[in-house]
């Protein structure tokens, strides 16, 4: 079976062809994990995608029949029973679970992506190291922590690297792929393989603070957000300057609205607790507020702006 030129191009692949992970399983059934479990599941891929939560786990099924139905009509247009099939089919592949150590006896990779927290992701892999087969490889799509710190809790380091996906997972092409020095390379290549093999595009980084587009994209939305505090210009002016002037799809404030200012805070936090002299990494008041007032952005509908569902 050899992959569609057409459909490799625009991101997607349909076959396991030349990748030798069969079965991922995904921990955290959010707003990541889903996105990782859909484009696996989309490349022929069988994914467990476990959570501690039932419900989410039900609202990740419909919110990734939602996406798949969106990359269908883009990659099947006018061609309604081939679209069709592409969604049965992947939906197919995918079996949710909140039983996660029976889930990884039987699996090749283990992709984590669950709550930014140093503590909630050593237990996690200290959990499952012992249960998992030694061949089985360990991922983490962590934003901001370190990955070397994050397997310092297991005995297979040599089998451990990051993957950092980008939001919405299924639209955006890039992985970080995050070698540690314990990373052989074996576990290397095979994770390069595998992320071209669900189509999207890989680069290879060390295991530093934001790696490269985090460290390079925070800073950029930190002042973005003190620009509108000063009160230099407006929310919408700086979104329509970064837009228009800049050529980014999103400006900042809506992007910080896009991520989470849970999840932005908590990275900004925890680098100003690591680099307190770097001003760059000086939590920002406005975003304190909203997140002590549940207004976590597109997700709570509301942040910098207001949504409707
Ligand atoms: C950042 C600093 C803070 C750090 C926090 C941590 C962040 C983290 O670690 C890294 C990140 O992720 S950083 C964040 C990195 N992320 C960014 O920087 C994102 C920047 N934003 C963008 O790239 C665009 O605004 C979007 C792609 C989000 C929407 O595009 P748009 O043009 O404004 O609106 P549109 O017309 O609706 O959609 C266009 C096409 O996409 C399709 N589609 C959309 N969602 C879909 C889904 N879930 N499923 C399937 N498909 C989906 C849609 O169907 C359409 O297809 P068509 O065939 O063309 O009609
Ligand atoms: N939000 C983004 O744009 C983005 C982008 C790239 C990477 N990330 C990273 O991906 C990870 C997840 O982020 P998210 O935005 O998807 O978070 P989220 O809050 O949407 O989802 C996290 C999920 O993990 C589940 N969970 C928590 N502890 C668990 C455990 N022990 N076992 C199983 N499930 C558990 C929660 O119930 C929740 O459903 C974080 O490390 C984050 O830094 C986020």
């Amino acid at each position: 079976m050899a992959f569609s030129s057409k459909l490799i191009s625009r991101g997607f692949a349909t076959s396991t062809y030349l990748n030798s992970i069969k079965h991922v399983t995904v921990v955290g059934g959010g707003l990541m994990g889903s996105g990782i479990a859909q484009v696996a599941a989309q490349s022929g891929h069988n994914v467990t995608l476990v959570d501690l939560n039932e419900q989410v786990l039900q609202k990740s099924k419909g919110s990734i029949e939602k996406s798949l139905q969106r990359v269908a009509k883009k990659l099947y247009k006018d061609q309604e029973a081939e679209a069709k099939k592409f969604i049965t089919e992947s939906v197919s592949r995918i079996s949710v679970s909140s039983d996660l150590k029976d889930v990884v006896k039987k699996t090749d990779l283990v992709v984590e992506a669950i709550v930014e927290k140093m503590e909630v992701k050593h237990k996690l892999f200290s959990e499952i190291d012992p249960v998992a087969p030694e061949s089985t490889i360990f991922a983490s799509n962590t934003s901001s922590l370190s990955i070397t710190e994050i397997a310092s809790v297991t005995k297979r380091k040599d089998r451990f690297a990051g993957l950092h996906f980008f939001n919405p997972v299924p639209v955006m092409k890039l992985v970080e792929v995050i070698r540690i020095p314990d990373t052989s390379d074996a576990t290397y290549n095979q994770v390069m393989e595998w992320s071209k093999a669900i189509g999207k595009t890989p680069i290879t980084c060390k295991d530093t603070p934001g790696f490269v587009v985090n460290r390079l994209l925070v800073p950029l939305l930190c002042e973005a957000v003190r620009m509108m505090e000063r009160g230099d210009a407006t929310a919408k002016d700086i979104d329509i300057a970064m837009k228009l002037g800049a050529g980014y799809p999103m400006g900042p404030l809506e992007l910080a609205d896009y991520v989470g200012h849970d999840t932005t805070l908590s990275i900004v936090e925890g680098w100003h607790k690591k680099f307190p002299d770097n001003p760059l990494f000086e939590p920002m008041k406005s975003m304190k507020e909203l997140v002590q007032q549940g207004k976590l952005g597109v997700k709570s509908g509301e942040g910098y702006y207001k949504y409707t569902k």
